[in-house]
């Protein structure tokens, strides 16, 4: 049974799927106050909000069983997706559900802003009758500015053509094909300022976008341009835009999103041209139901090992894929397993080759499943397919994928190496079709392995006598061997040796074992089962 804490007020028919699902228990406060927040997540697997909740790094420290934080819309500033990672927390939002409900405001923005409606409202129920005061300008011919081409952007310039505006969008992954064909100029941040009568933006609020509307941005615009912010607040440096607005260099402008919310100051939202909304751009009973039906979905699929769809910090993988790949995942960390074992220490370098069959697959997943075998080693329990990047790169240790052309005879091959201090472990998997997965090479020794829980790694030189001698050893204390494989470099030369066992065998069998004369080294491998699902893995 998973458990889902529902805190922000999102819409009872989109959670419709989980309250019917027997493996989930919802939840659901409206605008649960921080420290019940704090108090009672300790017991949930799963926290849906929307942007009023914010998920920190402190609220995620009291939640040891969380493995899901769902965002019900778009933006995920509210959440610390860098720390959830870290944490090995999936995030996931619902991208496309509240696109034309954003779109739709911001077109009835745009509106109210060039007629002053919300100011000739008041004025007109109050017992005014000001028709020259509230004059307003058209649309019809105006150019509007869009910085930030995305889901919304593109909806609202499809809108503002039928008001038969000029329409100049930026975004840095606009081509002008695409411009071409919405009917709009691709244009520079500078050449909207220049000729933009309206500006809207929408772009999420990241390192680059916070205050891109600022001071030097301002005196750039034309005089007498309005603004439009249904994105987030932080995007225009409000200090900027009031200034603008009392120079009279900005006309108006109209915003649903700001720097606080709910804001603390007022001066900015009094002004007389300026027109606001309490962050209401997702707020329509459709988009909130489709958010809520797209997270709740997300959940489910995540909890079932199917497709995820809108990860924010995991490679979107379908569940076909992941059915097809799961054989490389597990037998990936069981890789992962037995190098880092013989490398007997962290690694300062890793490197993943891939070949063969392989090089038509994405490989992600694997990566990061190699990664987590790596890590675990010395990480524990901590480590998965979410984190283990994030690890890594805390680790300092970096890595290197290769994608080779020769398979080595297989028709799918991986290898991976790790080296440290000059001595490098290099250990190679293949998946036989029909037979399953084996490990069929470590360090330059081919072998043909099918791992299992308990392992023996033998050194030794290539003299008759040695297996009987181990087998004996081992029969003597009743430890069953599974299968044996040998490898060896020349006749005569060096030489390994792999045993599967049906136990873990103890220091003193051990230490009989490296007395065989010709024996250099041995050692005592564990292995866990590797990837089984995703579900396993992350949640
Ligand atoms: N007011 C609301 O209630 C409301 C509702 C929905 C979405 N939003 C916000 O609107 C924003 C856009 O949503 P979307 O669904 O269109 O997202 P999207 O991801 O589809 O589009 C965002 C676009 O911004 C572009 N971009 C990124 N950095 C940029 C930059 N420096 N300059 C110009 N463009 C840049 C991206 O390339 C992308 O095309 C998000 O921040 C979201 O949170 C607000
Ligand atoms: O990013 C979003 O999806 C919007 O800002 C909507 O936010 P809300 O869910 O808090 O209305």
């Amino acid at each position: 049974m998973y458990k889902v804490l529902v805190t922000d007020s999102i819409s009872e028919s989109g959670l419709m799927p989980l309250y019917e699902h027997p493996n989930y228990e919802v939840d659901r406060y409206d605008q649960l106050p921080f420290d019940k927040l704090f108090s009672i997540i300790g017991s949930y697997d799963a926290l849906v909000v929307r942007s009023q909740t914010n998920v920190t790094k402190e609220l995620m420290d009291h939640a040891p069983r969380l493995r899901i934080i769902a965002r019900a819309g778009v933006g995920v500033d509210n959440i610390d997706v860098e720390a959830a990672t870290k944490k090995g927390i999936i995030v996931i939002n619902a991208p496309g559900g509240n696109t034309v409900a954003a779109t739709e405001h911001t077109l009835a923005m745009l509106l109210a802003l060039a007629r002053k409606i919300p100011h000739a409202h008041q004025s007109t129920i109050h017992g005014n009758w000001e028709r020259k005061k509230y004059q307003g300008i058209e649309l019809y011919g105006k150019t509007l500015g869009i910085i930030g081409m995305g889901k919304i952007g593109t909806e609202v310039a499809k809108r503002a053509k039928s008001f038969q505006m000029n329409i100049l969008g930026y975004d840095p992954y606009l081509k002008e094909d695409r411009a071409n064909k919405l009917g709009i100029t691709k244009a520079s941040l500078d050449e909207i300022a220049e000729h933009a009568d309206f500006i809207t933006i929408h772009t999420p609020l990241i390192k680059e976008t916070k205050g891109l509307i600022n001071k030097s941005y301002i005196q750039k615009m034309k005089k007498g341009a309005r603004i439009i912010n249904c994105a987030r607040g932080g995007i225009i440096d409000e200090n900027a835009l009031l200034a603008g607005l009392q120079s009279g260099k900005i006309a108006g402008a109209a915003l649903d999103v700001f720097e606080q919310e709910p804001p603390a100051n007022f001066t900015l939202l009094h002004h007389p041209n300026v027109i606001v909304t309490p962050h209401l751009g997702a707020s329509t009973e459709e988009a909130q139901e489709k958010v809520a039906l797209e997270v709740s979905a997300e959940i489910i699929n995540i909890c079932e090992n199917q497709t995820i769809r809108s990860a924010v910090n995991m490679p979107q993988i379908t569940g076909e894929s992941q059915a097809r790949m799961q054989p490389y995942l597990q037998i990936g960390e069981q890789m992962a397993g037995i190098a880092i074992q013989l490398l007997k220490t962290a690694p300062e370098k890793i490197q993943i080759s891939y070949s063969g069959e392989l090089l038509d697959e994405d490989t992600s997943l694997l990566t990061r499943s190699i990664i987590k075998g790596v890590l675990s080693h010395h990480l524990s329990d901590s480590v998965n397919l979410i984190n283990a990047f994030h690890l890594l790169r805390e680790q300092g240790v970096p890595y290197q994928i290769q994608k080779e052309a020769s398979n080595k005879g297989f028709s799918n091959y991986m290898e991976l190496t790790l080296y440290k201090n000059g001595e490098k472990v290099s250990v190679a998997a293949t998946v036989l079709i029909g037979l399953g997965a084996r490990i069929v090479n470590i360090n330059d020794y081919r072998i043909d392995l099918k791992p299992e829980k308990h392992l023996l790694y033998i050194k030794h030189y290539d003299i008759p006598g040695m297996i009987g001698r181990v087998g004996s050893i081992l029969g003597d204390h009743n430890v069953n061997i599974g299968t044996m494989q040998v490898g060896r470099s020349t006749v005569g030369g060096e030489a390994i040796m792999i045993l599967t066992l049906d136990k873990k065998i103890d220091d003193p069998v051990d230490l009989q074992l490296q007395s065989i004369q010709g024996i250099k080294e041995t050692q005592i491998l564990e292995l866990t089962s590797g990837y089984n699902s995703l579900q396993e893995t992350s949640l």
